[in-house]
C-alpha cells in the first residue's frame, strides 16, 4: 500500500482503444505504455468491464476516458486507495448530437423508411423503384417535433446541452434533476421548465430522454409504475445505460403501445427481439472529436496524479491541487476522521523534516492529504517514514513523490 514513485518509470496499461493523441501525453514524461503489464501503475479504460479483475500492488489510478464508471468496481478501488477518474463533459456534445438526431429520426420514422427503401433493391428495378417509393411512403408519415414536449431526466453535461438545443428546435422542454450542480444550472436556459417530481415530467412529455448515471438508485427507473404515468405512445431515448430500464416491463409497454418507440444505445438480446425498438450500437460518444477529448483529459489527469499527486475529476476521492514545486511530497489517502493530519505531520516531524506546504481535502468518509517537505530527504529515510505513516489507523494508501 505504500510506494515511492520519484524517478521511477510509471507503466500505463490500456484496456480499450484509446485515441493516440491522448496517449501521446505520456511521451512527455517518465512513462511507458505496456498493455501486457500485469501490474501497471495506472489503467486507461473506456467501456471494458473491470469488475472481475484483480488489481496489482502498483495500481494507483484508473482513468475512464468517458463519463460512466459503472464498468469499474469503484468501491473496491476506494478501499485499496486507487483513484478513479472520469472525463466529465468531454463526450457530451457527441452524445447530444446523436440524441437530437435520433429524436427527429424516430419521430419521422426515418430508420424504418430507409430500411424499407433499401429493401426495394431486392424486389424490383428500373422505373418501378420510383413508383414503389411513391406508393409506399405513406406508411412512414411521421410527426414534427416542433411544439412537442421533451422531458429531460438528468441535467448534467449531456442533459443540459440536449435541453438547450431542443428549445432551439422549438420544443417545449421540461427537466428533472434533484441533484443539479450549480455549474449546470448556470448553463441551462431559463426556458427549461422545472419538474418538481419525475411524475410531472412523465405526465407532460411526448419524448423522454434520460441522462443519469446507472447507480443503485437509478437502476430500473423505467418500469411498469413509471410507464403507467406517461402519455400513451411516448418515445423514450436511452443514451445512458441499459440497466436504467426494466426490460420486461418495457417489452409489455411497447406491445400495448404505452411506449411508441424505445431508442437505445445499448442493444442486448432482450430488446433486439422487441417491436418498435431502435437499437444503436453504443455510438453516443463515438466521434473522433469526443474520443480525442476524452483520451487527452483522462491521460492528463493520470499523468498529473502520478507525477504530482494532484487529483482532478476523481469519482471516489476528493479533488486536491497543491502547486508542485519539485519538493518531495507525502501524499496519503485516509479516512475522514479526527486527528489524521496531526498524526501524519507527527510522523514527519519524528524524522526531523520540516513542512513547506500542505493541503487536506475531504469527501464523505474519505480524505486526502498532501504535504511538501522542505528538507532534502535521504532515500534511506523514505521506507521508514512510509512505514510509520502506514501504521496510522485510518490510512488507506501513502506515497512519497
Ligand atoms: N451513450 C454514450 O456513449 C454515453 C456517453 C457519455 C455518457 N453516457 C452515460 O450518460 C450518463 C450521463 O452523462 P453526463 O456526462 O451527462 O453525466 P453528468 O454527471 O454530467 O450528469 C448526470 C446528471 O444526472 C443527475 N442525476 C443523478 N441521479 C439522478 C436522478 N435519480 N434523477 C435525476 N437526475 C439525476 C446528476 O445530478 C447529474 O446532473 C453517464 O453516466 C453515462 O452512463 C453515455
Ligand atoms: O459513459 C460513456 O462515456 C459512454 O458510454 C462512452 O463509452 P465508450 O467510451 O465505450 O464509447
Amino acid at each position: 500500500m505504500s510506494t515511492i514513485t520519484a524517478g521511477k518509470t510509471n507503466t500505463i496499461k490500456t484496456l480499450n482503444n484509446i485515441a493516440e493523441v491522448g496517449l501521446n501525453e505520456f511521451k512527455k514524461g517518465n512513462f511507458t505504455i505496456d498493455d501486457s503489464n500485469e501490474n501497471p501503475d495506472a489503467v486507461v479504460v473506456r467501456s471494458f468491464n473491470m469488475h472481475s479483475m484483480e488489481f496489482g500492488s502498483n495500481l494507483k489510478a484508473i482513468a475512464r476516458a468517458g463519463a460512466g464508471v459503472n464498468n469499474i468496481p469503484v468501491d473496491k478501488c476506494t478501499e485499496q486507495g486507487i483513484v478513479v477518474f472520469n472525463t466529465p463533459g468531454a463526450n457530451a456534445n457527441a452524445v447530444k448530437e446523436l440524441v437530437l438526431t435520433s429524436l427527429i429520426a424516430s419521430s419521422r420514422n426515418l430508420f424504418d423508411g430507409v430500411a424499407w427503401a433499401k429493401s426495394l433493391a431486392e424486389k424490383t428495378e428500373g422505373e418501378d423503384v420510383a413508383k414503389l417509393v411513391e406508393a409506399g411512403k405513406k406508411q412512414f408519415v411521421g410527426k414534427e417535433i416542433r411544439g412537442k414536449t421533451l422531458g429531460v431526466i438528468g441535467l448534467g453535461a449531456i442533459g443540459a446541452l440536449v435541453a438547450n438545443d431542443a428549445l432551439n428546435l422549438d420544443m417545449e422542454v421540461i427537466g428533472y434533476d434533484p441533484f443539479i450542480s450549480v455549474d449546470t444550472a448556470w448553463n441551462l436556459s431559463r426556458n427549461v421548465h422545472r419538474a418538481m417530481t419525475i411524475e410531472q415530467l412523465f405526465a407532460y412529455s411526448d419524448f423522454i430522454t434520460v441522462h443519469v448515471p446507472l447507480t443503485n438508485d437509478t437502476k430500473g427507473m423505467f418500469n411498469e409504475e413509471a410507464f403507467k404515468q406517461m402519455k400513451k405512445g411516448v418515445h423514450i431515448l436511452n443514451f445512458s445505460r441499459d440497466g436504467l430500464v426494466n426490460e420486461e416491463d418495457m417489452g409489455v409497454a411497447l406491445k400495448n403501445g404505452t411506449v411508441g418507440k424505445y431508442i437505445t444505445d445499448f442493444p442486448n438480446e432482450n430488446v433486439l427481439k422487441m417491436e418498435n425498438v431502435i437499437p444503436i450500437p453504443h455510438l453516443g460518444a463515438s466521434t473522433a472529436e469526443s474520443e480525442e477529448n476524452c483520451a487527452i483529459m483522462a491521460s492528463r489527469q493520470v499523468k498529473e496524479y502520478l507525477e504530482t499527486g494532484n487529483v482532478k475529476n476523481s469519482v471516489n476521492f476528493p479533488n486536491a491541487d497543491l502547486p508542485y514545486t519539485g519538493k518531495r511530497r507525502v501524499a496519503a489517502f485516509h479516512m475522514n476522521v479526527p486527528n489524521m493530519v496531526g498524526q501524519i505531520t507527527g510522523a514527519i516531524s519524528d524524522y526531523h523534516l520540516n513542512i513547506a506546504d500542505m493541503v487536506n481535502r475531504s469527501r464523505g468518509d474519505y480524505a486526502y492529504t498532501m504535504i511538501d517537505i522542505d528538507n532534502k530527504i535521504n532515500g534511506d529515510t523514505i521506507p521508514g517514514l512510509l512505514e510509520k505513516i502506514k501504521q496510522i489507523k485510518g490510512i488507506i494508501s501513502v506515497r512519497v513523490i
